[in-house]
């Protein structure tokens, strides 16, 4: 009788890699049975993923070279099924199953308002009779907490489940109260997209028909993350109307249609600043009315004003819309509202 060592056969074919698939027989566990009798004959069991399905025989060829280069091993046999599934598919997953419709909102670059809008739509589509939640995904510079008014920590309930903030109709909650306040920028990434699925899963949002989620500035991995736990439906881009602006934001466009994630259209902030004394509309970044919509080939869905009371209201916690439900900026984020409601279908 011959000693075969298993654990220098597992070591040999731990360097054959899959075609197609850039992982060793070994990592992708594709090892299904494994034999050997007296005389030192194998007789193995392999599984490949899909990718590799046009290449068995290379890839039988490697698995015998392999087990014949162990020391005692006579005849090899070989025997290869293939699992539909191609390796390295990540298997979507809806994270928040009770919401009907989350929204995305990006810019290419950080201080267009991001999240200054996200707060006001995310009250105008509440003050239009919707259930509407607001996720501050922007770990970067989480804001929308202050914008709120919000200063306490949320609660656990007694599901486990964190507990979103209520305000201004709105259910409010930021990746942000995971942060201790000094917690270096340089960390806050790594930490919270490992975060960010787990969060997702434990905030109890209820039903809702809208969850607006404010993403980091620029284009990444938490978009990525997100398309694959979030049944995403719709994106919407916040811009300046520069053309710096737009140059980012043509980016962050691109990167949600590269993830399937349909772009509802642009918000334009910042679009002009209305006079106080005769009411003139003074375009003061682009001159004109800005053709934004045609330069991203876009909808616009709204152009929200320059107005120093959204700065202080988002200053002191009390955002425009509230505060000042009768201004001509209210009056935009309202029907910038409807057109997204009206959109959604919803
Ligand atoms: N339309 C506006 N009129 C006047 N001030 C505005 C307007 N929109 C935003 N601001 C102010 O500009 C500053 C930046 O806005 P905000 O924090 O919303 O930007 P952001 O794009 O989310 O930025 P970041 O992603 O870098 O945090 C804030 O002080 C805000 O109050």
């Amino acid at each position: 009788m011959v000693k075969v060592s298993r654990i220098d056969i597992y070591e040999k074919l731990d360097k054959v890699i899959i075609p197609g698939a850039n992982v060793s027989l070994v990592k992708y566990k594709g090892i299904r049975g494994l034999e050997i009798d007296e005389d030192g004959n194998v007789d193995i069991k392999v599984e490949v993923p899909k990718q590799a399905e046009n290449n068995l025989k290379e890839l039988e060829e490697s698995v015998v070279k392999a087990i014949k280069s162990v020391e005692n091993v006579k005849e090899v046999k070989v025997n290869i099924s293939v699992n539909e599934k191609p390796y390295g598919t990540v298997e979507f997953k809806n994270l928040i199953p009770n919401v009907k419709f989350p929204i995305l909102i990006g810019s290419g670059k950080g201080g267009v308002g991001k999240s200054t809008v996200s707060s006001n739509l995310a009250i105008a589509m509440a003050k239009l009779g919707h259930k509407v939640g607001l996720l501050d995904a922007d770990f970067y510079g989480p804001s929308i907490a202050m914008m709120f008014g919000i200063k306490e920590e949320p609660v656990v309930n007694e599901k486990e489940k964190l507990v979103p903030f209520e305000k201004f109709g709105v259910k409010v909650m930021s990746l942000g109260f995971l942060l201790e306040e000094d917690t270096p920028v340089i960390w806050r990434g790594p930490l919270l997209m490992k975060a960010l699925t787990q969060f997702l899963e434990d905030v109890e949002w209820g039903e809702l028909d809208y969850l607006l989620i404010d993403l980091p500035p620029g284009t990444g991995d938490i978009q990525l993350s997100l398309a694959q736990n979030v049944k995403v439906k719709g994106a919407i881009a916040v811009t300046t109307p520069q053309d710096v602006a737009l140059l980012d934001v043509k980016k962050a466009v691109t990167m949600f249609e590269k993830l399937n994630i349909p772009v509802m259209g642009v918000i334009e902030n910042m679009s002009y600043f209305i006079c106080h004394n005769c009411g003139t509309k003074h375009f003061i970044f682009s001159g004109n009315e800005m053709d934004t919509g045609d330069k991203l080939g876009l909808p616009v869905l709204g152009r929200i004003p320059i107005d120093s009371a959204i700065r202080e209201g988002g200053d002191k916690g009390l955002p425009i819309v509230v505060g000042y439900p009768e201004s001509p900026v209210t009056k935009e984020f309202l029907e910038t509202a409807k057109i997204i409601a009206e959109k959604s279908g919803l």
